[in-house]
């Protein structure tokens, strides 16, 4: 087919105490977020013993991966690496090179389009490849799949099994979140000719498209997780200020579905099924979490369709009338300043 590997490109985590605070500086180096927020952010991991299950969940996913592979009978090896933490993409790289690899597709494990979702994976192959070298093998990244059947109808299950929890309550209210960015990167998210906010369209799209298969009519989208200084502005509403406003219209029960993610990964556990069912509590709300796709069969099928997709040629099987995106080869942009970092403000003053 003309690839030798796959590489499962993700975000990275700690898998201990002293992992925490090296993490955390990979994560922010440059970006301005100040020493506060990380030694808050440090908190929450130490809360689970400074251990993501980011890394381990991705390493099950692959498993699964691997033996949808096997089961279609196609013949790829998959290999992992992070942007943040071990093991590190450049290392994994390095490795591919030495083991033969010339040609490689990547699946990054996010489903949207924006500067965090999507171009700064491909700053990580730039970055991976120019660490590698002479000789480093060409990296071709599968496209965006948040309207992708499979990833919807994954997403769409969790939710109603989400409300079944709940009773099938018919008043309790469906909250669709993703993680929040600075308004400025998501005004510079897609091609620039394209208006921006792909990002916030995708996911507003995603949840739309959830909710029509789980025939809710009704439902939120909310941001979770904001860093950065707080006189810059991001996202909102937050799901912990939404969740309050939800009280004071009388809803009772709600179900949160984190349609940004792929896992459960710290956010996913600290932010949601810590802070904002805490707070749902706190109101004497009901309150249900509904999974991520990743535990789903479907999403170790998505992953091989996105494959097969690419290396037949074949029409992308998409909901959405969004251009497919995020296909490209060796770190290049979708487009000429597609999902352009946005400026970010100085940690010190100049
Ligand atoms: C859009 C988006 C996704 C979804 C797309 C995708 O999945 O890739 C995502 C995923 C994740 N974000 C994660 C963790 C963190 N994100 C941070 C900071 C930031 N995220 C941002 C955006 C996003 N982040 C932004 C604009 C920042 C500000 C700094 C910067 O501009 O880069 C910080 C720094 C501390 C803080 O301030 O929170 C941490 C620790 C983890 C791993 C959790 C674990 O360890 O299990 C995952 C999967
Ligand atoms: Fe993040």
């Amino acid at each position: 087919m003309g690839y030798d590997a796959l590489l499962w490109l993700s975000f990275g985590g700690p898998e201990g105490p002293d992992e925490v605070m090296p993490f955390l500086e990979n994560v922010t180096r440059g970006r301005g977020v100040p020493r506060e927020r990380l030694l808050e952010v440090a908190e929450h991991y130490q809360h689970f013993g400074g251990v993501s299950p980011i890394n381990r969940l991705n390493r099950a996913a692959i498993a699964a991966v691997e033996k949808q592979l096997a089961a279609e009978g196609v013949e790829l090896p998959v290999r992992f690496g992070n942007r943040n933490w071990h093991p590190m993409v450049e290392q994994t790289l390095a490795e591919m090179k030495a083991d033969g690899v010339r040609r490689a597709l990547v699946f990054p494990t996010s489903a949207y389009g924006g500067y965090s979702a999507c171009r700064q994976y491909d700053e990580d192959i730039e970055r991976a490849r120019a660490a590698v070298g002479e000789g480093a093998p060409d990296l071709v990244k599968l496209r965006q799949f948040f309207d992708h059947p499979l990833f919807v109808s994954a997403v769409a299950d969790a939710v109603r099994a989400a409300h079944a929890r709940l009773g099938d309550r018919p008043d309790a209210r469906t909250v669709f979140t993703a993680h929040s960015v600075p308004v400025s990167a998501d005004r510079a998210a897609g091609p620039p000719s394209e208006g921006g906010h792909r990002y916030s369209q995708q996911i507003a799209e995603a949840a739309r498209l959830v909710a029509a298969e789980a025939g809710i009519a009704e439902y939120d989208v909310v941001w979770q997780s904001r860093s950065g200084p707080p006189q810059v502005p991001w996202l909102e509403p937050d799901i912990v200020d939404h969740i309050d406003a939800l009280h004071e219209r009388g809803v009772e029960s709600v179900v949160v579905s984190p349609i940004g993610f792929v896992s459960d990964h710290l956010e996913v556990i600290w932010d949601l099924d810590n802070e904002a069912a805490e707070r749902a509590a706190g109101h004497g709300m009901a309150f249900a979490r509904a999974a991520t796709p990743d535990s789903d069969p479907r999403f170790a099928e998505l992953v091989v369709e996105l494959i097969r997709e690419h290396v037949e040629d074949a029409p992308a099987r998409k909901l959405s009338g969004f251009p497919v995106a995020g296909c490209t080869v060796n770190g290049a942009p979708c487009a000429i300043g597609c999902c352009e970092p946005a400026k970010r403000p100085s940690p010190r003053p100049a």
